[in-house]
């Protein structure tokens, strides 16, 4: 606006290359000039603003968001980009869209479930858009038990046919998103019957719409189910409700990769586990832990900006009065969150690490390392999004009152980020399914099977169980080994603590249903663990850049030390440390918050975000807020004219009655 940096001071500040992070943060130089350039395309391009999109109603947002996936598409196809940049592309549009469900779940399951033949038919459709996919499985009486879902799926040997249909109300698929008005297929969940048996629930693509003039095929009633929570946000996807009556498919429809229906009508089952129909879901729950990094990052990076611009109170002799970033309130709330950014983005690269290992592991028929694949994707996505989510808000909270107009970016952020807490699996639930894994492997520990991977460190149960922490100085606690040490034993501990609770109950799932509260904060401590040691594991790798590492080294030494701080009735209660060595590691922390905060500014602006990508004046890059809100006040519709719509009917009335009210 001014053409000012009135954040520059902030950046000189800086102790470390800031252009040396940028890799750190992106994953490597190659995914960097990627992104930059990506970024800054669709940042260039009028065709994805998105800075009215609050104001929309839902008819006009829809289609906006309609004539946006149309255009990212003629721009991918243009541009020639790969998978790699699509993606990209697809990201910094940042517009919830039918495209995130065909890409991230409807080819995902016809890659994971389906046969080669399968394969062959579907994809090339899917990958030119002449199908679009939706991920049809939660019904209006069950999400969370995929079990108890009741759409059928019956054989008809007759016809060599599958019988797709509703038979009650709450077995209706609610929610699947793109399914309301844009998909024409989708991959649907059913109960498979043949010859009057229940296999279960399989997958089975369907044809949903017509692909000449998109009506409903016979049979298929389908619709959005509404407006969802916050103005924009998740609103321009299209949630939808679909009912079968008696709707027919060719057998060769059913994803078979994992269990086969014959041309007799015979159900057989392939040597891999039944577990692989869930398959997608483990794959999106550990692409959502990376997105959790992007989405606190964000949050982060408008509160530490806008932080750094604010000032209030603490005027000296006329001088300026304090940034409110120097607070050491502000900064106990703010850079936990910037250090736990930092920490999701390393244990999402990790986890995509295991997730590539799994798969290729899966090709071979070796399923050893599924469960633990599970239990990783399931724990931290739950630990992941709700520290997300809760960050957004505070981050909003940050900002004071300006955090809350639209023009901050932060309540669109948390309205669309929100839901994550419960897609892809309520993160109770799927807490629960890491506490199953940690007690299975608790109750192993005697029998020789040495825990592997992320529970390795249930191989030291003895020492974990009676070590003591050596801290005595606060210094101490910057120690990879003093932190490793605490974390480790207060997992063991709570873990092995519910163990022997449960051996209390003679029935073992009323003991985990009476401890499940326990169960989870086991599970969470676990969980915690794992974000922990791959951030160590992180600083033992080879960092280029002046000062990267020392920077990395005190966010990852914030991130422990905060949860410490956070949970130490936990780490108290449990004996791992003593109150004076949790006293001594919120000492620590004071001094890291002062190491970090010259660096702050420059630590956001690692991550690289655009204006156009942050959506937020408050975290614009130059720090020229007060003229763009000014600015943007006098845009909002409702400025339009100076005496509003509705004065001759509504106000004048009432003014006139007071005046002669007043009279009498
Ligand atoms: C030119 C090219 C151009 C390319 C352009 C590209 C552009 C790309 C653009 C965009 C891409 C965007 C990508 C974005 C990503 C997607 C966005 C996401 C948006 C949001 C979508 C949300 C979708 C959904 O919500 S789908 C529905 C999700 N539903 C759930 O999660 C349900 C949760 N419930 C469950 O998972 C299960 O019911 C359960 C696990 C809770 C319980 O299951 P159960 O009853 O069957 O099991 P048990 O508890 O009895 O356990 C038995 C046994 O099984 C083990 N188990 C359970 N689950 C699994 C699993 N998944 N894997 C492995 N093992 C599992 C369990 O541990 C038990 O083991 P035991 O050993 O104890 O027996
Ligand atoms: C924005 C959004 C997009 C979605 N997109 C899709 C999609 O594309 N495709 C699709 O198929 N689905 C989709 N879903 C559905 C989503 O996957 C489910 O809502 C989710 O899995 C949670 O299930 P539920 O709604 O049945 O919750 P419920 O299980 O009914 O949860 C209600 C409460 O009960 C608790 N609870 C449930 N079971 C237990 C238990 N065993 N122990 C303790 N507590 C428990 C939960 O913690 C929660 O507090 C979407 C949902 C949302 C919000």
């Amino acid at each position: 606006m001014d053409g000012i940096d009135h954040l520059a001071d902030e950046r000189n500040k800086a102790q470390f290359d800031v252009d040396a992070m940028k890799i750190v943060w992106a994953g490597s130089r190659h995914a960097f000039e990627v992104s930059d350039r990506i970024s800054k395309l669709v940042a260039a391009d009028p065709g994805f603003r998105k800075d009215n999109r609050p104001m929309l109603g839902r008819n006009e947002l829809f289609k906006n968001t309609l004539r946006k996936a149309a255009y990212a598409w003629k721009r991918i196809i243009e541009l020639h980009l790969s998978e790699e940049e699509a993606a990209k592309l697809r990201f910094y549009v940042d517009e919830p869209a039918y495209t995130d469900l065909h890409w991230g779940m409807f080819v995902p399951a016809i890659k994971g479930q389906g046969t080669e033949e399968q394969q062959q038919k579907w994809l090339p459709l899917a990958y030119k858009m002449q199908i679009i996919g939706c991920y049809g499985q939660t019904e209006l009486g069950h999400g969370s038990n995929v079990q108890g879902l009741e759409t059928t799926a019956t054989f008809d040997p007759q016809t060599d046919e599958f019988v797709i249909h509703s038979p009650t109300l709450t077995s209706s698929k609610w929610w699947p998103g793109g399914l309301g008005k844009v998909s024409t297929h989708g991959v649907i969940y059913a109960r498979l019957i043949t010859d009057g048996r229940d296999h279960g629930v399989h997958g089975f693509i369907v044809q949903l719409r017509s692909l000449e003039d998109h009506s409903p095929l016979p049979g298929i009633t389908v619709g959005d189910i509404g407006m969802k929570f916050g103005n924009g946000a998740y609103n321009t996807m299209d949630n939808g409700v679909l009912r079968f009556d008696h709707v027919r498919i060719p057998r060769d429809q059913m994803l078979m990769r994992v269990s086969q229906v014959t041309r007799e009508g015979k159900y057989m089952q392939s040597d891999v586990p039944r577990q692989l129909v869930y398959g997608t879901m483990v794959y999106v729950r550990q692409t959502i832990v990376a997105d959790a990094s992007c989405a606190l990052s964000r949050a982060v990076c408008i509160a530490t900006r806008y932080s750094a611009v604010r000032r209030q109170f603490g005027s000296q002799d006329g001088g300026p009065e304090s940034q409110v970033i120097d607070y050491k309130t502000q900064q106990n709330r703010l850079f936990p969150l910037l250090a736990s950014a930092y920490a999701f983005r390393f244990v999402g690269e990790w986890l995509k690490w295991l997730y590539t290992d799994v798969t290729q592991r899966l090709q071979t028929n070796d399923f050893s390392t599924l469960p633990e694949a599970h239990a990783c994707t399931a724990g931290l996505k739950s630990v992941t999004t709700t520290a997300t989510a809760d960050g957004i808000e505070e981050c909003r909270k940050l900002c004071g009152g300006h955090g809350y107009l639209c023009t901050s970016g932060l309540p669109e952020l948390f309205a669309v980020y929100v839901p994550a807490c419960t897609y892809e699996g309520d993160n109770i639930v799927l807490l629960l399914q890491v506490a199953r894994f940690l007690m299975k492997t608790v109750s192993q520990l005697g029998s020789g099977k040495k825990p592997v991977g992320t529970t390795s460190y249930m191989g030291q149960i003895e020492h974990l169980m009676q070590c003591r922490s050596n801290v005595q100085r606060a210094e101490d606690w910057l120690k990879p080994s003093a932190i490793l040490e605490a974390f480790e034993s207060r997992a063991a501990r709570m873990s092995v603590a519910c163990a022997q609770n449960l051996t209390k109950f003679t029935n073992p799932e009323e003991g985990f249903a009476e401890l499940s509260a326990d169960l989870v904060e086991a599970a969470v401590a676990h969980c915690q663990l794992i974000i922990v040691s791959k951030f160590i594991e992180k600083l033992l790798q080879d960092i280029p850049g002046k000062g990267v590492r020392e920077q990395l080294e005190a966010l990852c030494n914030i991130y422990a030390l905060f949860l410490l701080h956070k949970h130490q009735g936990d780490f108290l209660s449990t004996g791992c440390i003593t109150a004076k060595q949790a006293s001594l590691a919120n000492d620590q922390l004071r001094s890291l918050y002062s190491q970090v905060r010259p660096n702050a500014i420059a630590l956001v602006d690692a991550f690289n975000y655009t204006d156009h990508f942050l959506g937020s004046i408050l975290g614009c890059y130059d720090g020229n807020v007060y003229p763009k809100l000014y600015e943007a006040a006098w845009k909002d519709p409702l400025n339009d004219s100076v005496v509003p719509e509705g004065y001759h009917e509504y106000i004048r009335p009432l003014l006139k009655q007071n005046l002669r009210t007043a009279r009498l």
